[in-house]
């Protein structure tokens, strides 16, 4: 049973237009670790998305016009009362995503993070002054709100995929329309309610739950949608680039990732072992920047491994809301069912199973964390994401040779590292092919740096002070006659 010390947060309906609506038709939301029945969500459909979408238009030009310290103040009311709310916030991502309680509440403070962070950029949207090149005329650039946009996001970060994205939107003058994954909308609709506290006028952000296809192909081909920021796989990012080409739209796109994760032999081994958890195993190992491949130098992968095998024994696997719980359920049988085939293949091609393998004896969508030795190129690990709770090592014995294979993939989001000659550091840092890289750490996700990926991990960047370039586009304004 889900308790809140303010129930009124758990809101089982969707904020359209100003308007908290239900619907007939629903979509049931349970708890992946107890498959207990939650809530039941609107079933919305294109219809509704397009009212959303008049709605959004028709607050635009109050929002935009009200000063930065105006839109940021309302920010930061929003940021206090996420953090107010921490604890409900957390404990219905836990319910409806299965993260351990205090991978919730981390969660929420980093959620929080963008909209704080956003409410101060608001302030430094500045243009500039251009010399100009006719003595009558003087040149002036002004960047401005790109106007109504959409938001479709995950279920693996029901927060932080949602405020990373309305948090540049909303500073920087646009107004917004939501689509958050259906396994996970109740923590979105809470961000909803405590924005309306905050004073996010009405229209200006709405929040629709119901058919990916109806609601998504609305928000990708309407017209009056003039950008569209998707968290999610390599394969829907695709399809959505494809729709919202037919109105020139704008496009962020965060996709799928195939993180290496490289172990020198100059490596501080215990660090590389603690980055390897968290890089890993965070979200049960469900997070596009986790490491899905391990190169060991030979000359300390033994050592490596035994020492990661202790350390997972040590992991709690669990329903998320218990105490002590680090690994909680997969979100679904699907996903239990994909590190299986990895798994699987990975064996059948002469992988063996040095810690765990197995489905965790508590059953449902539960998977011991699981270690594996022996692993190729050859193997389907080695080319799609698992997106669980599977650490595959692969031997290398020298520099250039793993960096080949760390860049042999089409993805380019996260990649990490460990070593301590500087020499090294440098080389590979500039070597690898990914949007970000983590030297001799497994967690490199903050508010303030460029998060985002090359090659097929997507497009754009999100956070930091590039965040909101996404949400602006650039007037030039040419004054002529003057004497
Ligand atoms: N780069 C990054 O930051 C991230 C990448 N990912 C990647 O996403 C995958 C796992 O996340 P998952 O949520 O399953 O990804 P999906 O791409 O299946 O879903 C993401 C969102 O897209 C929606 N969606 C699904 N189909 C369509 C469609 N045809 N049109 C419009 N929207 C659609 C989903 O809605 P619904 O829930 O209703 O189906 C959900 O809201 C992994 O590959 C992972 O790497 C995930 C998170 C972050
Ligand atoms: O969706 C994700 O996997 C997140 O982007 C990962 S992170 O931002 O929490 O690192």
């Amino acid at each position: 049973m889900l308790t809140l010390d303010d129930p009124s947060l758990l809101r089982a309906q969707c904020l359209v237009a100003g308007e908290w609506i239900s619907a007939e038709r629903t979509i049931a939301v349970t708890n992946p670790a107890t498959d207990a029945l939650i809530a039941h969500v609107p079933r919305l459909d294109a219809a509704a998305t397009r009212r959303a979408i008049e709605a959004a238009e028709a607050a635009w030009p109050q929002w935009r016009r009200r000063t930065a310290h105006e839109r940021s103040a309302i920010l930061a009311r929003w940021h206090a009362l996420i953090l107010q709310n921490q604890e409900d916030l957390a404990r219905i991502m836990t319910a409806e995503q299965g993260k351990p309680l205090a991978e919730a509440r981390g969660e929420i403070a980093y959620a929080a993070s963008f909209i704080q962070w956003f409410a101060e950029e608001a302030k430094r949207v500045y243009g500039e002054t251009i010399p100009s090149p006719v003595a009558s005329q003087r040149i002036v650039v002004v960047r401005e709100p790109v106007g109504v946009c959409a938001a479709i996001t995950p279920w693996n970060f029901p927060a932080a995929m949602i405020t990373r994205k309305a948090g540049p939107a909303l500073a920087a003058g646009c107004t917004m329309v939501v689509k958050p994954a259906s396994q996970t909308p109740l923590t979105a609709l809470a961000l909803a309610v405590l924005a309306e506290r905050a004073g996010v006028p009405a229209g200006v952000l709405s929040v629709l739950t119901g058919s990916a296809g109806d609601i998504g192909t609305e928000l990708a081909t309407n017209p009056v949608v003039r950008k569209l920021s998707f968290t999610g796989s390599t394969e829907v990012g695709r399809l959505l680039m494809q729709q919202t080409a037919s109105t020139v739209k704008k496009v962020s796109m965060e996709l799928g990732g195939n993180a290496p994760f490289i172990v020198f032999d100059d490596a501080d081994l215990d660090a590389a072992v603690e980055g390897a958890l968290v890089s890993k195993f965070r979200n049960a190992g469900q997070t596009c920047v986790c490491a899905n491949r391990l190169y060991v130098h030979e000359g300390v992968h033994d050592v490596f491994a035994q020492k990661l095998a202790e350390a997972l024994r040590a992991l709690k696997v669990g329903p998320g809301d218990q105490e002590g719980v680090r690994i909680g359920p997969l979100i679904d049988e699907a996903a239990v069912r994909k590190v299986q085939e990895h798994l699987a293949d990975a064996v059948a091609k002469g992988a063996q199973v040095l810690s765990g393998g197995r489905r965790h004896p508590l059953g449902g969508s539960f998977f011991e964390p699981t270690v594996l030795t022996g692993v190729t190129q050859a193997m389907t690990v080695a080319r799609e994401e698992t997106f669980g709770p599977l650490a595959p090592l692969f031997r290398f014995s020298d520099e250039a040779e793993v960096v080949r294979m760390a860049n042999d993939t089409e993805f380019g989001l996260a990649s990490y590292f460990y070593a301590r000659d500087l020499g090294r550091v440098w080389r590979v840092a500039e070597q690898l092919e990914y949007g970000m890289v983590g030297v001799n750490t497994g967690l490199i996700s903050n508010e303030v740096a460029p998060f985002g990926g090359v090659k097929q991990s997507g497009l754009g960047r999100e956070g930091s002070r590039h965040g909101i370039e996404d949400y602006l586009v650039i007037k030039y304004i040419n004054m002529a006659g003057i004497a």
